[in-house]
């Protein structure tokens, strides 16, 4: 098995009481694109900082392209190409120009700029100044710097905040392709699990600093077993009857939900658990099965509310 693209064990950074980034051991395998999902201040841009070496850990270490960033800064930033927010380019010079100042600074060949510029369908615009650059020209640009002397691995901050609808979609369709045109592992933060669902091979998500869950999209999504939910008279007696028969279960306002393991059979223990709250004089007015998204699972898991006392373990592994 290769090396993961980025690993960190215990990741940790306080901004004065403040718990920024809570022990965060991730890891992100080769060639995924790994979406990193949190709330707005989950501390994902804290994170993404430390794996770039531009704000130190209190503790925990980050290794990027098998290099240790705390041991080696520069030869991790040596790994990676990054988007984050300020984009920094000069308005009053073109994309090619802008480019050209980076690659200058790297000591790359000038063939660079022509290759980046071309996996992200600028060479059009490139002679263009980027003061009359849109915002998703300006991000496809920012992209093509962060991809300058192809670094196996981009680290992204939020690439599709500020476009429009067609913008995003385009950088949906361009993020997805990227692994296999380039080589490359993509790790990108976001607030929209709509769009790290519709990117994203791997998912991590962040809440209050803390990993709570992470894994393959595709096994989460394989493992998201479904639910019941009863609408009964007496929900506490009910709740403790299906806890008894081995169901995790949440009680509401109008019944009871059962959340069934992975493989069971939904209408036979639905059958069952009914039969079980009738003949313990519960009534029952309705049952319904219904799949748990991951829309759900990441209400759950990153309310502030809920952080503490998830039900969903973090699932290391990977497919
Ligand atoms: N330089 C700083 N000084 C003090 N507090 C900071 C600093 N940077 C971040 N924080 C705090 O750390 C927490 C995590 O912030 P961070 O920016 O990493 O979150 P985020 O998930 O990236 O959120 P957003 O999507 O809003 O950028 C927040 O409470 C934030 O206020």
């Amino acid at each position: 098995m290769t090396a993961p693209a980025i690993e960190t064990q215990g990741l940790t950074r306080r901004f004065g009481r403040r718990m920024a980034v809570d022990a965060v051991s991730m890891v992100v395998p080769e060639r995924a694109v790994y979406g990193f999902l949190g709330r707005n201040g989950a501390g994902k841009t804290t994170t993404l900082k430390m794996l770039l070496g531009l704000i130190r850990p209190d503790a925990g270490t980050a290794r990027v392209g098998g290099v240790d960033v705390g041991a080696d800064r520069m030869g991790a930033a040596r790994k990676v190409g990054a988007l984050l927010e300020a984009h920094g380019f000069y308005g009053n010079l073109s994309g090619r120009e802008n480019l050209d100042l980076t690659r200058t600074l790297l000591g790359l060949p000038k063939s660079e700029i022509d290759r980046v510029l071309e996996v992200v369908e600028m060479t059009a615009d490139a002679g263009r100044r980027v003061a009359g650059y849109s915002l998703g020209m300006r991000q496809r640009l920012g992209l093509a710097r962060a991809m300058l002397g192809a670094p196996p691995v981009l680290i992204l901050d939020e690439p599709t905040n500020g476009l429009d609808p067609d913008g995003i979609a385009d950088m949906r369709r361009f993020l997805r392709s990227l692994p296999e045109r380039t080589g490359a592992t993509v790790l990108l933060s976001s607030h929209l699990l709509g769009e790290i669902e519709q990117t994203a091979t791997h998912v991590g998500i962040l809440s209050q600093g803390r990993l709570v869950l992470e894994g393959a999209l595709a096994r989460l999504k394989a493992e998201l077993a479904p639910e019941i939910a009863f609408a009964v008279d007496d929900a506490a007696r009910g709740a403790a009857l299906a806890t008894a028969r081995g169901f995790e279960v949440a009680t509401a306002d109008a019944g009871l939900v059962a959340r069934l393991k992975p493989g069971e059979d939904a209408q036979t223990a639905a059958a069952a658990l009914n039969r079980a709250l009738v003949e313990a004089d519960v009534a029952v007015f309705s049952i319904g099965a219904r799949p748990r998204s991951l829309e759900g699972i990441y209400r759950d898991v990153s309310s502030p509310s809920s952080a503490a006392q998830q039900p969903v373990q973090p699932q290391p592994e990977f497919a």
